[in-house]
């Protein structure tokens, strides 16, 4: 193991995926070595850098204006994740990124977690609790909400979406899983192979800080055995078409269980291009319906960036 301070080395850092959604990660415990928005996306260059879907940086909270939060809400969520898109810009939140995230703490022997136990980390869309489960993580994400509140209750949609390879605007509806998600409902297979997502789709009304598209199909039959089955695929703010989106994937599963109406099952599973997540919904604590994320999370590489590197990509 190498010091991230020597002379002759740049910084550590790990590559980790979690279904197909890929990270770069780096241990910054002390807050010592933010990222700029265009070394950020440098690193996450599939060609000139690293490659990712996104960033994560581990911070521990106390180092972090917006871990003071965290710590507010829970003193254990001793570390934060500090997660930005591959173009370097920040989002509130990333579902299989926290669980990749736990991952990367408890290899980096950063964490322990205890079989049964629980840990908090903190996120800027609040606390997050993680458990191990024999695939991977759970995450209880916290409460889901409509967007635009009026319009969802009314007709269960609040706007439409172009995309290339859509026959015509399709009806969507916005969620935030702390970051902003707009469901598109498609019908036929078909519809969900014909999309070209190499272009962002228009949301018409865009919600105010942009948003991820998720085009969903569900399966026929939506419900075997008390579990609805939907397919995806995603444009992430930010990004881009990815693998995977597990905040994307808990709210196609509330568009789709909204739908659905009274009877929808709590239980859902969502087949993304790079796998499958669960998805459940639950009563929280608080009051409020919370959404459970679960998934793998997996750890490819651990490496050191050459001397300079972030300047010269
Ligand atoms: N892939 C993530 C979501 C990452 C953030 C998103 N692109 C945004 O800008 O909100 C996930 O797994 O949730």
């Amino acid at each position: 193991m190498t010091d991230d301070t020597s002379p002759l080395t740049g910084l550590r850092f790990s590559k980790g995926h979690g279904t197909g959604n890929d990270f770069v990660l780096m241990a910054d415990p002390d807050g010592a070595r933010p990222l700029s928005t265009e070394q950020i996306a440098r690193l996450c260059d599939r060609h000139r850098g690293l490659g990712g879907d996104g960033f994560i940086r581990a911070v521990r909270s106390r180092a972090l204006p917006e871990g003071a939060a965290a710590l507010a809400e829970n003193p254990d969520a001793e570390w934060f994740m500090d997660y930005y898109n591959a173009d370097g810009s920040l989002s509130e939140m990333c579902g299989n990124g926290v669980r990749v995230f736990i991952h990367f703490l408890l290899t980096q022997g950063l964490v322990a977690l205890e079989d049964g136990g629980e840990l908090s980390i903190g996120t800027r869309a609040g606390i997050k609790k993680v458990a191990r489960t024999a695939a991977g993580y759970r995450v209880d994400m916290g409460p889901w909400d409509f967007i635009h509140p009026s319009h969802a209750a009314e007709r269960g949609v609040d706007s439409v979406v172009e995309a290339a390879g859509l026959a015509e605007p399709r009806p969507a509806l916005s969620i935030t899983m702390g970051n902003p998600h707009t469901v598109v409902a498609l019908e036929e297979t078909a519809d969900l192979a014909a999309l070209d997502l190499a272009g962002t789709p228009a949301v018409i009304p865009v919600p105010p800080s942009g948003t991820n598209v998720e085009f969903v199909l569900p399966a026929d039959p939506l419900v075997t055995d008390d579990v609805g089955h939907i397919s995806m695929r995603v444009h992430e703010r930010g990004v881009g078409e990815t693998l995977s989106c597990g905040t994307g994937a808990c709210a196609a599963a509330a568009a789709t269980r909204f739908w659905a109406g009274a009877g929808a099952p709590d239980a859902w599973s969502v087949a993304v291009p790079g796998g499958v997540v669960g998805v459940r919904f639950f009563p929280g604590a608080d009051g409020r319906e919370h959404v459970e994320l679960s998934g793998p999370a997996v750890m490819v590489a651990e490496g050191v960036l050459a001397d300079g590197l972030l300047q010269q990509l």
